[in-house]
């Protein structure tokens, strides 16, 4: 099996058929709505919160809201549907679970997207839940992740999931592979080509994008949509209070599965980190998209759709020769 990771990878330009890059479309059409680009900011407690979802929808970006705080989300829906907002939530698949998906359906709420929010989304449980919400609220556009392998893939569109996350352990602040030996991390890209290869819906790529043009690459081997962390951690809008250290501000960014998030240090697979302070989110959104724009004319089309076939060359862990900025 050819492995590689987004450092790894350069794409080949092909010849430019615009006379400016804002010609370039970034949009991605994704379930039943479409977004000015494809990325969408990591369903965690540091990256997002209600606030920063009404806007990014408000404003025409993808958001899926965490989990993490489930008393919240019925008022959420409301909230956002009394604004003429798309929604879109998580779930987990503990009994609880069930009985919300109940509640949505006793209340006539039919979120846009639901996504099932899981570590190991290879799992008979998470087909349970895909095939309970298709039943119950078939309406939603439904994800189902994370997962690392075509038959993970597969089994899940098969048990009715719309679209699948991959991803196991590439994140920033993910300690899965140290933890537990298992994963994607160190070779994400050449998980999400291979995942993409099988799927017959469209999957999102999840974790372990820390350049721009990483989304580009993602899109090429496969991917509709990029969920990022920590590139979108640190900013005004991101939950949580701006601490100083040593005269400079940060923002602190933990993982879902860190003691942080669970309240006690038991199956922990994520850990804390502080990310220097950003400013708005709006100025990073914008320069990812002029970054795809660019990287649209380098692919020698104006769409998205150019992306996905231009030819790249493996050069392993080479290319940050005297690059890094
Ligand atoms: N993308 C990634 O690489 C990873 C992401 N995460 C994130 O952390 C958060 C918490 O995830 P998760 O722990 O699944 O959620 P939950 O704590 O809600 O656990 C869901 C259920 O699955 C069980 N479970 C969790 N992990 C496994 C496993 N490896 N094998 C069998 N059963 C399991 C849990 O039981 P019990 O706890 O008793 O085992 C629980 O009953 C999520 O947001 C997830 O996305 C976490 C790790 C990796
Ligand atoms: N293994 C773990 N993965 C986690 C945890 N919390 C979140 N995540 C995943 O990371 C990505 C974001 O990655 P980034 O490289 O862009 O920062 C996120 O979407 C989750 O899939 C965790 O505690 N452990």
């Amino acid at each position: 099996m050819q492995v590689f990771d987004y450092e790894d990878i350069q794409l080949i330009p092909n010849k430019c058929i615009v006379d400016s890059r804002s010609e370039c479309d970034t949009s991605i059409q994704f379930g039943p709505k479409t977004f000015k680009i494809p990325v969408v900011p990591a369903n965690m407690q540091t990256i997002l919160d209600e606030n920063l979802a009404e806007k990014l929808a408000e404003n025409g970006y993808f958001y899926i809201m965490h989990r993490f705080e489930p008393e919240k989300r019925i008022g959420f829906i409301k909230h956002m549907q009394e604004k003429n907002l798309f929604t879109s939530i998580s779930v987990g698949i503990k009994q609880a679970e069930f009985d919300f998906i109940d509640q949505l359906k006793a209340e006539n709420l039919k979120p846009d997207y639901i996504t099932i929010d899981v570590a190991h989304g290879h799992s008979d449980r998470v087909i349970k839940m895909i095939k309970y919400i298709k039943t119950v609220i078939p309406e939603s556009f439904l994800i189902a992740g994370n997962v690392g392998t075509p038959e993970a893939v597969r089994e899940l569109e098969n048990a009715g999931a719309d679209a699948t996350k991959v991803g196991i352990g590439p994140g920033k602040v993910c300690i899965t592979k140290l933890k537990t030996g298992f994963g994607t991390g160190g070779w994400q890209l050449a998980a999400i080509r291979l995942c993409g290869k099988a799927a017959s819906k469209p999957i999102i790529a999840d974790g372990g994008v820390r350049n721009d043009g990483d989304i580009a690459k993602s899109i090429r081997f496969g991917a509709s949509m990029v969920m990022i962390g920590s590139l979108l951690a640190g900013h005004k809008e991101s939950p949580g209070e701006v601490i100083e250290k040593d005269g400079k501000k940060y923002k602190a960014y933990f993982g879902s599965a860190s003691q942080y998030q669970k309240g006690e240090y038991k199956n922990v697979e994520g850990k804390r980190m502080l990310v220097p302070y950003k400013g708005e989110i709006q100025k990073t959104l914008t320069e990812m998209q002029q970054d795809l724009q660019s990287s649209i004319s380098y692919a020698g089309g104006k769409d998205l759709n150019s992306l996905r076939k231009v030819d790249y060359v493996i050069v392993k862990n080479s290319i940050y020769n005297g690059d890094v900025y």
